[in-house]
């Protein structure tokens, strides 16, 4: 029998901001397979059980059936994240439209709620496909995220926020955009602790990793290097949880996610 059809399917996020998270992971001795995706196709993928664990928007998380959170690996911020902006094109308190990166669940829910919740503002929405120009979409604000977020086209901007300094800003609680998630009755002992040694093994190497990336990206080694270090942060502690539940009270009284749902964080003894 084909080994590969046994081990269980892992989907990672594609963007530079998960290399750290799946150090050394690509060896014959990881015990998943390994994809990468978008953000809001590994959710698609999780729930449609094409994938057993996944790298998911946070918001996914609460719309799911039963998941659980497998590990204290993430991607978070601690305030400026770089790599989720929204560019006005307007001042924010006048902008109509809203075009949403399709790439996105997470932030495009968090744009939706800083504007709302702090500035009063409801824009229509409409989606910005993947691969598609910026300049092309006539929107008086675009949510960028990931990549194509680190080198936007120039637009004539009148304002960019970072979403992650906007957040922390606003709150004082760290954001958590993304965390390993496995369906029901998957058995993800083996898989969680793998995800963390991977982790852990990122955070010691981040300048190597730095250096094997940042041309890929058209940066430098410093730039990708204070990306991952200064702007990207990838454990999921108690200030962390906190900051995901105040992110979920908000997505509930704006109707994105449905009240009620407590997060699992498995084993705490895996997930410190
Ligand atoms: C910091 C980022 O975090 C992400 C944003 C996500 C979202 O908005 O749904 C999901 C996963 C992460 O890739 C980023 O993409 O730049």
């Amino acid at each position: 029998m084909n080994d590969v059809a046994l081990k269980p399917r892992v989907g990672a996020v594609r963007y530079l901001n998960t290399k750290p998270l799946v150090h050394g992971l690509d060896s014959a001795s990881t015990p998943f397979t390994l994809s990468f995706d978008y953000p809001a196709h590994l959710a698609d993928q999780l729930s449609l059980g094409l994938l057993d664990v996944a790298l998911i928007p946070s918001i996914e998380y609460f719309l799911g059936d039963r998941y659980r959170i497998i590990t204290d690996a993430c991607i978070g911020c601690l305030g400026p994240v770089w790599s989720v902006k929204i560019f006005f094109r307007t001042p924010p308190q006048q902008v109509k439209t809203l075009a949403l990166d399709e790439g996105s669940r997470t932030s495009a829910a968090l744009a939706k709620i800083l504007l709302a919740e702090k500035i009063g503002v409801r824009p229509d929405l409409q989606a910005l496909p993947l691969g598609s120009d910026m300049r092309d979409c006539e929107a008086n604000a675009i949510l960028l995220i990931g990549d194509r977020a680190i080198h936007p086209p120039a637009i004539d901007a009148v304002e960019v926020w970072d979403l992650g300094e906007t957040w922390v800003e606003w709150t004082g609680l760290p954001f958590v955009f993304a965390m390993w998630v496995a369906r029901p009755a998957i058995s993800t002992e083996v898989i969680a602790k793998s995800l963390m040694e991977a982790r852990d093994g990122g955070m010691e190497n981040l300048e190597m990793i730095a250096e094997r990336e940042a041309a890929k990206y058209q940066l430098t080694t410093s730039e990708c290097f204070h990306y991952f270090h200064d702007n990207l942060h990838f454990t999921l502690g108690p200030q962390e949880k906190e900051g995901l539940m105040r992110y979920y009270h908000y997505a509930v009284q704006l109707g994105l996610a449905p009240s009620g749902r407590t997060p699992i964080y498995d084993d705490c003894k895996i997930a410190r």
